[in-house]
């Protein structure tokens, strides 16, 4: 699959008033591939609205290659521009015009034929408050707005910054089914967040970026995979005994208040059959599965306590 986002080595750093630098970003890599749903996650102040506003030509980088629907940018920007939606900070609306008769004026000034504004409400599902004003909406509906605003153009990639902040769990669905749909109808969607679950649930595949690196990227379920330390929480009679049991046969045992966990195990039936050698017998085993939000905890914490020891 073709690339439609390639980044390579992008470095920025913020000039101060009083002569003070800040590197947002030190040689950032990411590559984002057509038709799937990319979410770029990092903690606060990790690099992504520095990277998202570089690539669509906003801020100058410092140096790096940036390439967009397979053309150099920000050489080629005007040439790709229209192929390309964005949101990368909450737009204002005037509160006194309704839905459509905002997207009719910014059709009209993109020069979008006006059948589209009905196409993209109904898309966002805001056909049946399209009449009424945007004062009256909800934060959700006026994301669903903002992304209607920005699918005018029928554009081969949808880049959205923090697209869930500041949406309730109905809104976050809702802006997660459209995501889907988007993506369904060949749409490629780049979108950061910090709502780790959410991101889990949506994308196909994901950067982790800290510090203005990226630190892991990749399908979400090689993600998760290159972070399974092949735990095993054990619950059984007489766990103290069970745990030295399985210690001294020479399993990684962590105790912990209401039971035990085994580590690096591939082969879980182990603890079964050497605990049942013993006369104790296993209760329960459930594999410790990580989630999107404990591998970027364990990431970025690393790369914070390896830039604290420098
Ligand atoms: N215009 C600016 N001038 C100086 N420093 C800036 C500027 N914009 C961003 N920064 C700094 O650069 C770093 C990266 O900021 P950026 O907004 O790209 O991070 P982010 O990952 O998008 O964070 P958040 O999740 O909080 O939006 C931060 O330390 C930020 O304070």
């Amino acid at each position: 699959m073709a690339a439609v986002i390639e980044i390579e080595g992008l470095r920025k750093t913020y000039k101060g008033l009083f002569g003070g630098e800040h590197r947002a970003l030190d040689g950032l890599d990411l590559s984002v591939t057509a038709g799937q749903v990319h979410g770029f996650l990092g903690p606060n102040g990790s690099g992504k609205t520095t990277t998202l506003r570089t690539l669509l030509g906003l801020i100058r980088a410092d140096a790096g290659r940036m390439v967009l629907l397979g053309r150099e940018v920000p050489a080629a920007l005007p040439q790709v521009m229209d192929s390309i939606g964005a949101i990368v900070e909450s737009p204002q609306f005037f509160g006194n015009f309704s839905g459509r008769k905002t997207l009719t004026l910014l059709a009209q000034a993109g020069g979008v034929p006006l059948s589209r504004v009905d196409a993209v409400l109904e898309l966002v599902g805001l056909t049946d408050r399209a009449r009424d004003r945007v004062k009256g909406y909800s934060l959700g509906m006026r994301q669903r707005l903002a992304v209607a605003s920005a699918l005018l153009k029928e554009p081969k990639l949808l880049i959205l910054d923090e697209p869930a902040n500041g949406l309730d769990p109905a809104g976050i669905r809702e802006m997660r089914d459209l995501m889907r749909d988007l993506a369904a109808d060949g749409v490629t969607v780049v979108l950061s967040s910090h709502i780790l679950g959410e991101v889990q649930q949506i994308c196909d595949s994901v950067t982790i970026v800290a510090k203005g690196r990226a630190i892991v990227s990749g399908p979400v379920e090689h993600v998760l995979a290159s972070q399974d330390r092949g735990e095993y929480r054990v619950r059984v009679d007489q766990p103290l005994l069970a745990a030295e049991i399985l210690t001294e046969a020479g399993a990684q045992v962590d105790v912990h208040e209401d039971g035990f966990v085994v580590r690096d195990l591939v082969d879980p039936s182990w603890i079964t059959r050497t605990l049942a050698a013993r006369e104790l017998f296993v209760a329960e085993l459930v594999p410790l599965r990580p989630d999107l939000e404990s591998v970027f905890l364990t990431l970025t914490d690393s790369v914070d306590q390896q830039v604290g020891v420098r």
